[in-house]
């Protein structure tokens, strides 16, 4: 017989609990011992690897690299070990026990004392059910601080096989969801759900597509697949890494402690604003022009932009040969760039060389055309001071035909070209024109050559309204604020450009090149170094740092965009076309793990995001079709991968009665979608409250001072999105001059003062966090602001664990939330 016990006395003193905690802290202190050990061990690998170096040659250092970066990684894992490092215990139908735990540790004889969470032995300590037992009789769950065996709660999963043991538990797992809220996502491996360790152990190859409403743990759960990734599949995704990529800024910072608690350092976590290097946003853009922008079409615009004679191309080629004044005018050169376009396939930057040569292919022409050779030979016998003064007046910088030059003695038609050719290239009315005319765009400076509305409507062809063309323009023109949006459009025009050909280490100048001016060569932007050069030495590179590097939207092209082994893409609802093309250029080779919930989705367009996002899973980039960026023919596209869907069904965040309001919102929002199951009740009733327009700020701040001696965690102040005058954009920067009721201005005043547990917010940057209370203010304005405004109302106050106030103006609203 087993006995369900919570702190009975037992007749040999103490509780019947407390004995069962003191068995475990003696099994966990010796775990613990044995750590030290394994740490111990640690610090003389890593003495070892520097002692290595001291051999001074190549093959040492790489050795030293491997060993430190080895004895780095491990004594890391260890140290994440110190807190609670065994959680959970099986008893098994066959009688053996395991403990479950944060790493793996055994005895020096290789017995196991603690098996790591994530091998396939501990898979039982997740999926047993008592439907299901799995050969387990009861699972444990240990909750330690520190080192300390503070608690336990058991599960009895096979009662007939459990004869005399022990069970005790009063809810911890229920009461752990209830806990305070201290602004970071903790790790869940002591509570993960069957339900959750499915999706976490899911197959490593192809897509896992994870769906669930807020709060079934879609994050929780994605985070710790990295974490069973890295584990089970160190070589491939350690090398080449894994990429986690949130809605922003604050949501990565909110997440940013879960992987290294789990002692994995090596997963490079972005958000969309900051996953181009050199390019950060700092604002969303309105839901208006956050659909232009994200859409697909936008990719012709972009295109059409980069092929576009950049600003201040100049209209006119003029060169000398022998006397004679070869032109090409605007019409021509126009010709000439889209044939060249065409030619290049999209590799823009890199063409500058073939451009370099179209244009002496139409001078060549355009001189035969003035009389060829005979007319240079006529010329030559005019006064050479006549030339001079009627070329200067030209503005030509390089007219001279010295009688005697070296290039001057070509014979048949080839070597007259060749000598055409030699000649033109030295003239710095040549170069100057090159440079000005086919210059090494930067991503930033296309993009901002869109501010000039008469350029955008030229790269806008028919694929924008002309009434959206002003809005567009103003938000790139000068130097308005990047936007989430306008980083994934960076990236296109990135790709676009593709990269100028430059070697990877500076060259030694070649004696003589007419395309070397002022240092630098201008058809490929590389620096040329002057006489003293030599070869430097090679500082070794760790795989951490080939990892991070990355191309750089800023300061020109530098190294490749970073790919990746896995991708893990969390609130996927809310990518626009254009990002998921940022992210398919990042994972061609990769499998994904994609988390959403569709209901919480603010964009519009969800099938065209659906498709973009099957491109970037598996299919074509329609951008660059058959050619790679450097215009070599591209490898086949990688074949649809394998697939599995997964429902997480549960809502671990609110209490059921914030639950109810939430369902509520959803009911309005999308009246076929089903709630999740909340599994807490607290007893506490959300508050929706009405109070006049003018007064809801007011009505905020007196909310919050109430909560704030309601709860200990955090409180979400969570206010309408900032629309400006002509409802474009919310700035979370500094606040804009002519910016109305919810900017940052007003928010700054409505959290003067507030303690920092407290954040105010608006309802985008609210996206997968979570507060122990939250306030929403004026749920009328949110759900008008788009056409998906109530979803994004949904998300709004799906966010709190404890307590939730709604303060509308709106009288309806308080009926539709609280009925
Ligand atoms: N098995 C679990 N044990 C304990 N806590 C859990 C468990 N699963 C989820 N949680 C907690 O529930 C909360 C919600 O999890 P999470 O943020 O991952 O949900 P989500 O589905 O991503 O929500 P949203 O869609 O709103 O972003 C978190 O505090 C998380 O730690």
């Amino acid at each position: 017989m087993s006995s369900q016990v919570t702190g009975r006395s037992s007749s040999t003193g103490g509780t019947v609990k407390d004995q069962e905690i003191a068995t475990e802290q003696r099994y966990v202190d010796l775990a613990y011992a044995r750590l030290e050990e394994m740490r111990a061990d640690a610090q003389a690998m890593l003495r070892e690897g520097y002692r290595q170096s001291l051999a001074g040659t190549k093959g040492s250092l790489v050795d030293r690299d491997a060993m430190v970066h080895q004895a780095a990684l491990r004594a890391q894992a260890l140290d994440v070990a110190d807190d609670g490092l065994v959680f959970g215990r099986l008893d098994l139908a066959t009688r053996e026990i395991r403990y479950v735990g944060r790493i793996g540790v055994r005895t020096r004889d290789h017995d196991s004392l603690v098996i790591d969470w994530r091998a396939p032995a501990a898979e039982d300590f997740y999926r047993a059910t008592p439907e299901d037992p799995r050969g387990v009789v009861r699972r444990r769950v240990l909750h330690s601080r520190g080192h300390t065996v503070v608690d336990l709660e058991d599960d009895l999963l096979d009662p007939a096989a459990a004869q005399e043991m022990t069970v005790v538990g009063d809810g911890a797992f229920l009461a752990s969801l209830a806990r305070t809220r201290e602004g970071a996502m903790r790790d869940i491996v002591a509570t993960i759900q069957r339900e959750q360790d499915e999706v976490i152990r899911a197959p490593a190859e192809g897509t896992v597509l994870v769906r669930g409403a807020p709060g079934t743990g879609k994050t929780a759960v994605a985070l710790h697949r990295v974490a069973y990734l890295l584990f089970r599949h160190r070589r491939r995704f350690g090398s080449r890494g894994v990429l986690v990529v949130g809605p922003n800024r604050r949501f990565t910072a909110y997440i940013e402690r879960v992987l290294p608690s789990l002692g994995e350092g090596s997963a490079t976590l972005r958000s969309l604003g900051d996953l181009v290097d050199g390019a950060t946003a700092s604002v969303h853009d309105s839901p208006r022009l956050a659909r232009l922008k994200g859409a697909e079409t936008m990719a012709a615009v972009l295109r059409r932009a980069v092929t576009d004679h950049a600003p201040g191309a100049p209209n006119e080629l003029r060169v000398v040969f022998k006397g004679v004044v070869v032109a090409l005018d605007r019409a021509r050169l126009d010709r000439i760039r889209g044939e060249v376009h065409r030619r290049s396939r999209g590799a823009v930057n890199a063409a500058r060389g073939r451009a370099a040569d179209a244009l002496l292919d139409a001078l060549w022409e355009r001189f035969n055309d003035l009389g060829g050779p005979e007319a240079a030979e006529a010329a030559e016998g005019a006064e050479a001071g006549l030339w001079n003064a009627i070329l200067a007046a030209d503005g030509l910088a390089s007219i001279d035909d010295e009688p005697g030059h070296p290039n001057g003695n070509g014979d048949g038609s080839a070597g007259k070209r060749a000598q055409f050719d030699a000649r033109v290239r030295e003239q710095r009315a040549f170069t100057d024109f090159l440079v000005a005319w086919w210059p090494l765009r930067r991503p930033l400076d296309v993009l901002r050559s869109l501010g000039d509305p008469n350029r955008l409507r030229h790269a806008a062809g028919r694929d924008l309204d002309r009434v959206d063309l002003t809005p567009l323009a103003a938000s790139w023109a000068g130097d308005a604020p990047l936007s989430y949006q306008d980083v994934a459009l960076l990236d296109e025009i990135d790709a676009l450009l593709g990269a100028p050909p430059r070697p990877s280490r500076r060259r030694a100048p070649a004696e003589g090149d007419p395309f070397v001016v002022d240092g630098v060569n201008i058809l490929t932007g590389e620096e040329v170094a002057d006489e003293t050069w030599e070869p430097e030495m090679q500082e070794l590179t760790t795989s951490m740092e080939r990892l991070e590097r990355s191309r750089r939207v800023d300061d020109g092209v530098v190294d490749e965009r970073p790919e990746y082994a896995h991708i893990v893409v969390d609130e996927a609802q809310d990518l626009s076309p254009m990002q998921w093309r940022m992210l398919g250029r990042r994972g061609r080779q990769a499998s994904w793990t994609i988390v959403e919930d569709p209901a919480q989705s603010a964009w519009e367009d969800l099938d065209a995001a659906r498709r973009a996002m099957e491109a970037a899973l598996g299919g074509e980039q329609p951008a660059t079709r058959g050619r790679s960026r450097r215009g070599k023919p591209r490898r086949k596209a990688p074949p649809r991968r394998a697939r599995h869907e997964y429902e997480l069904t549960t809502n671990y965040r609110n209490s059921t009665e914030i639950a109810a309001v939430s369902a509520r919102v959803l009911a309005v929002a999308l009246p076929e979608a089903r709630p999740a199951r909340a599994v807490r009740t607290s007893g506490i009733e959300p508050v929706v409250r009405v109070v006049p327009e003018a007064g809801l700020a007011a009505a905020a701040r007196a909310s919050v001072e109430e909560l704030l001696g309601q709860v200990d965690g955090t409180i979400g102040l969570i206010v309408p999105m900032a629309l400006e005058e002509d409802g474009q954009l919310t700035l979370d920067g500094p606040a804009a001059p002519e910016s109305t009721a919810w900017d940052a201005a007003a928010r700054e005043r409505l959290g003067a003062g507030l303690p920092e547990r407290v954040q105010v917010l608006d309802v985008l940057e609210a996206k997968g966090l979570e507060f122990d209370a939250a306030v929403i203010v004026a749920p009328e304005t949110v759900a008008d602001q788009s056409p998906r405004g109530l979803r994004v109302l949904y998300v709004a106050v799906s966010r709190a664990t404890q307590r939730l106030t709604v303060l509308t103006s709106d009288p309806a609203w308080q009926r539709t939330l609280t009925t």
